[in-house]
């Protein structure tokens, strides 16, 4: 299976995607921000970092490059797409997944090891876990905090949208400790957390990322209920 990831200008973790992909076993093939397709593959990562500085707001600019426009296509037809932090804010600047990421709380960038629960393994990219597993994977922000209005969040929550919540204390002032996020479908899933630095043993706080990488390897499409 081939998973793109796409790199745009100021992109940070692109190679950790690619890398987590192929520890999962998938072939991962590197995308540009300006491709006009999406090169025959089969799921595609948004990875973390600071797309275009971060400038206007985290994932502004980055809605607007030319192979978003084959991502929403793509997603919209049931690809499997996994936005992972500034991937995540692309994914709600581009309106494929609902809600804003905002400045965290406390004003200041965080950098820790979080804990996570996974709430929802009926996506395409969660099916890997059990439902309830508790994981740890690094998180690092200035905009993590998810918001919504009231009745998206009761939408999100009723229709088991909400895929991952933090544990052990709210570590950017996300609206009901949400962490990650699915379209309906469940094909589309966007974190705040980076499970692609939690893949090997020697680096990060251990293996609890790689199943969003096998998941999607394994899966074919997981429906939610
Ligand atoms: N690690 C990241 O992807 C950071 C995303 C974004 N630049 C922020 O600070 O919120």
């Amino acid at each position: 299976m081939k998973v793109g990831v796409v790199t745009f200008p100021g992109s940070l973790d692109d190679g950790d995607a690619r890398r987590a992909v192929t520890l999962a076993g998938g072939e991962a093939v590197a995308l540009w921000h300006a491709d006009a397709d999406l090169r025959g593959v089969d799921a595609v990562v948004l990875p973390g970092g600071f797309s275009y500085g971060d400038y206007l707001r985290c994932g502004a600019i980055a809605r607007f490059a030319p192979v978003m426009s084959e991502v929403v296509r793509a997603a919209e037809g049931g690809m499997p797409v996994l936005g992972i932090c500034n991937g995540f804010q692309v994914l709600c600047e581009s309106h494929l997944l609902p809600g804003a990421l905002v400045r965290n709380d406390h004003q200041k960038f965080v950098c820790t090891d979080q804990r996570l629960r996974v709430e929802q393994t009926g996506t395409a990219w969660t099916s890997s876990f059990t439902a309830g597993q508790e994981i740890t994977i690094p998180l690092k922000n200035g905009e993590g905090g998810f918001v919504a209005d009231a009745a998206t969040l009761d939408r999100l929550e009723g229709e088991g949208r909400v895929v991952f919540r933090y544990l052990d204390g709210n570590p950017n002032g996300s609206l009901r400790d949400i962490a990650g996020i699915s379209n309906e479908r469940g094909n589309v899933v966007g974190l705040m957390p980076h499970p692609e630095h939690a893949v090997e043993e020697l680096f990060g706080p251990g293996l609890d990322g790689l199943g969003l990488f096998t998941s999607v390897l394994s899966a074919g499409l997981g429906a939610i209920a």
